[in-house]
C-alpha cells in the first residue's frame, strides 16, 4: 500500500470542523478574493485545477498544521483521524492516540469556495481533512482515494486538495501504470478538485521540488523545506 501516512506519520491528521482561525472570507473586501486571481483549469470531466486559487494569509495560516490543531483541540470538538492500516476512520490518531480536533471553519470555507468556483461538483460539508507534510525527497505511490463512506464515493462526492509550500509533480491516469500517467505541478496555493466520474482516478506524487515554495510563506512561518498538502472531504 502506497499512502502519504507511510512517509511523514508525524503529520498525518485528520480532523472535523467547528472554530475560525482566519478572517472570515466572506469579509474580504471588493478585489480581495483569490477567486478573482485564480485561473481555473477543467483537466478532464470532473477534474479541475484552480491555479492561485488560495490568498497568501490564508496559505500562511494553513502552513501551521500543529498551531491550529492545537487551537481546535482547546474545543474540545470531536473529529476523525484516519487509520491507514485499517483504512478506516476514528476518533484518535492511532500512532499515538491523540484526540482528532476539529476543522478550522474559515479552511472548510476556503475549499467550498473553491468547489462553488469550479462549479462541477456538488458541494460538501468536509468532515474530514488530511494534512500531509512531505520532505523533499517526499513521494506518494499511485492509489485511489476510497476510505470515505459508499455513500460519499457512490454520489462521486469531490474531494478538495490544497497545495502549500514547495511544488509537487502530481501524477494521475487511468491506471496504476505510471508511465502512462499525466503529470502536472501543484504550486503553493493551488487547490485542485477531483469529483464524479474522476473521483477514483489514479494519483500520486513524483516529486516535490527543493526551494520552490515563495519566500514570503518561508519568512512568515518558517516553514520546513517541504510541502503541505490538506485534502478535504465529506466521509
Ligand atoms: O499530496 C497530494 O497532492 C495528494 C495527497 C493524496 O493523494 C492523499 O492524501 O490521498
Ligand atoms: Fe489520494
Amino acid at each position: 500500500m502506497s499512502l502519504p501516512f507511510d512517509l511523514c506519520p508525524n503529520y498525518q491528521e485528520s480532523t472535523k470542523a467547528k472554530t475560525t482561525l482566519l478572517r472570515d472570507p466572506k469579509k474580504r473586501k471588493t478585489g480581495e478574493s483569490s477567486t478573482d486571481t485564480a485561473s481555473v483549469q477543467h483537466l478532464r470531466p470532473r477534474m479541475v485545477l484552480l491555479k492561485g486559487f488560495v490568498k497568501p494569509e490564508d496559505q500562511i495560516e494553513m502552513a501551521k498544521p500543529q498551531e491550529w490543531r492545537q487551537a481546535e483541540l482547546m474545543d474540545d470538538v470531536p473529529g476523525k483521524e484516519l487509520d491507514p492500516t485499517a483504512r478506516s476512520y476514528g476518533p484518535t490518531r492511532p500512532f499515538d492516540g491523540a484526540q482528532a480536533p476539529a476543522i478550522p471553519d474559515a479552511f472548510k470555507m476556503i475549499a467550498q469556495t473553491a468547489n462553488s468556483t469550479a462549479s462541477e461538483f456538488s458541494q460538501i460539508n468536509p468532515d474530514i481533512c488530511i494534512v500531509n507534510y512531505y520532505t523533499n525527497s517526499g513521494k506518494l505511490g499511485l492509489h485511489q482515494d476510497k476510505d470515505e463512506s459508499e455513500s460519499s464515493l457512490t454520489k462521486g462526492l469531490p474531494f478538495i486538495s490544497i497545495s502549500i509550500g514547495d511544488t509537487a509533480e502530481f501524477l494521475f491516469g487511468d491506471t496504476r501504470d505510471k508511465d502512462q500517467a499525466t503529470k502536472i505541478n501543484l504550486e503553493s496555493g493551488d487547490v485542485l478538485i477531483l469529483g464524479g466520474e474522476s473521483r477514483l482516478l489514479f494519483h500520486g506524487i513524483s516529486h516535490v521540488k527543493t526551494n520552490s515554495a515563495p519566500s514570503w510563506l518561508k519568512e512568515e512561518t518558517g516553514l520546513r523545506p517541504g510541502r503541505i498538502n490538506l485534502t478535504f472531504r465529506q466521509y
